[in-house]
């Protein structure tokens, strides 16, 4: 893939689909006179104007909003124009084919964000920030994303590499000059010591992007006729599973998103068990919900309080937690505390947590709800995502500090610290995009949706 980068590009910027408004971005040299051109105006000022759009037919496209950005004070640093229109495909795909018309190409996935990071506006981090906002599907991962889009994550990158290069300066200047230069290697330990606690204490609070994007799966299982479905439906409002009093109505399992205070579920209501079954079609729901148990993060047995022997007879603790064979949160949920009268609680136990709950009142719900949620509290505020390629860097760094802070002789050649620190700095340096080469960030930007 060619960018040509004086070219003047367009693109749709806004999602496919009828919306309130839609919006085309121009950016480069022609976009002003491109944007004249289109609306027959004789002066488009900075800021907002008010237009007609024409095709080459003099034909009404659509009237709306140009708003002029000039160069460099724009996204991209170059002059940027933004047509706004009314938000439908047909429309937009005519003002898109009169930009080019009129002397613009394309532009391709991620031009408008890679010309903004040649043109110093943001760096790799905040680029692929941006990438990752744009894709994430949760409020809370976004509180996360945002410190690395305002550049507060670059920034501590920044520190290690500007200490790092005076350590180097001297370092150089020492094994160059040994005779004129006082150097104390004491002193210089030090400070790359430092150095080094600094980048650990960004380091330990990166975590892969990974999670993200994930939900956690919470699979609800137990016998036949406890109330499964009903409480499925319950956390879902709706009446999606089908709930009776006949034991086995649910014969497979259903899958369904389930969003909390910004935290994303995977919710899976499965066949119940039966364990003493010669029904065929039952065995085979068996074999289905084992498979959703060991994808589990978090399980909810539910178990029927008038009829609790049966499930802890068949199915005990311990063994769920094996077959899950990972970390998984274990919830015992007691339902139909109706029909005993009980009063709705919450038991932490060492392994698992019990609550006694009525699906059928509610009774209980906020504290299943609570608990689900508090599955996340150890993804804090305080922490930074990182995708595949900066968690690489990033330990690339860790093991280039380590190798030359682990050795038992800390008294090594000066070069063997010079040479180290250098690829530390080239590393960081990448993270930042800096001395990136061209084919990989054309890799970097092409995965990106085409208008940003
Ligand atoms: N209409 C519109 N909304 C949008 C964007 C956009 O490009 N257009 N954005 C696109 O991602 C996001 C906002 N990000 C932006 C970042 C910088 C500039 C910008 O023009 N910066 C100039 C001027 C700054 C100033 O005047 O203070 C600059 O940095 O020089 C615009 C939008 C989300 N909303
Ligand atoms: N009294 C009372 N009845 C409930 C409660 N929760 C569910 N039920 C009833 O229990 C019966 C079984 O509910 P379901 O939700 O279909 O149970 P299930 O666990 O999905 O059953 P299977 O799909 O057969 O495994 C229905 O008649 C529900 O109305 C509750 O808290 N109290
Ligand atoms: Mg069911």
């Amino acid at each position: 893939m060619v960018y040509n980068l004086s070219d003047t590009i367009v693109a749709i910027s806004t999602a496919k689909g009828n919306g309130g408004i839609g919006i085309v971005r121009l950016s480069g040299i022609l976009s002003v006179k491109i944007a004249r051109e289109l609306s027959e105006k004789k002066t488009i000022i900075v800021g907002i104007n008010y237009a007609s759009f024409f095709d080459a037919n003099f034909f009404l496209i659509d009237s709306g909003l140009i708003l002029f950005f000039n160069k460099p004070y724009s996204f991209t640093g170059e002059d940027l124009i933004e047509i706004h229109a009314h938000g439908n495909d047909l429309i937009l795909d005519s003002l898109v084919f009169r930009c080019v018309d009129l002397g613009a190409r394309l532009a391709y996935n991620g031009e408008f964000s890679f010309r903004a990071f040649l043109n110093n506006k943001i760096d790799l981090i905040q680029a692929e920030s941006i990438n990752s906002l744009i894709k994430s599907n949760s409020l809370n991962s976004n509180k996360i994303i945002f410190k690395s889009l305002s550049g507060k994550f670059s920034e501590f990158i920044k520190v290690v590499i500007s200490d790092l290069s005076k350590l180097k300066l001297d370092l150089d200047a020492a094994i160059e000059f040994p005779d004129h230069i006082s150097f104390s290697f004491n002193d210089f330990y030090y400070s790359f010591l430092a150095s080094y606690n600094n980048y650990l204490s960004i380091f330990d609070k990166v975590v892969s992007d990974d999670f993200l994007f994930e939900s956690l799966n919470v699979v609800i299982l137990g016998n036949v006729n406890v109330g499964k479905s009903s409480l499925f439906n319950f956390l879902l409002k709706t009446d999606r599973a089908i709930v009776s009093n006949v034991p086995g109505t649910t014969r497979d399992f259903i899958e369904s998103n389930l969003c909390l205070n910004g935290f994303n579920f995977r919710l899976i209501d499965t066949a119940g068990f039966n364990p003493f079954t010669e029904d065929f079609i039952e065995k085979i729901s068996i074999e289905r919900t084992l498979t959703q148990i060991r994808k589990a993060n978090i399980l909810i047995c539910v178990v029927d309080v008038l009829h609790e022997c049966d499930f802890l007879n068949n199915f005990n603790l311990n063994k769920l937690l094996l077959m899950a064979e990972s970390k998984i949160k274990l919830i015992l949920l007691r339902n139909k505390i109706d029909l005993l009268g009980v009063c709705k609680n919450i038991i932490h136990h060492k392994d698992y947590v019990e609550i006694f709950i009525s699906v059928k009142t509610g009774d209980g719900i906020d504290l299943l709800l609570n608990e689900l949620i508090s599955t996340f509290s150890k993804y804090t505020d305080d922490i930074y995502f990182a995708n595949k390629r900066q968690l690489n860097l990033l330990l690339n760094v860790k093991n280039y500090f380590s190798s030359l802070i682990m050795y038992d002789d800390i008294y090594k050649p000066l070069d063997f610290y010079s040479e180290n620190i250098g690829f530390i700095i080239t590393d960081l340096n990448s993270i930042l995009g800096i001395s990136v080469s061209n084919d990989i960030l054309v890799d970097i930007f092409s995965n990106f949706c085409v208008g940003k």
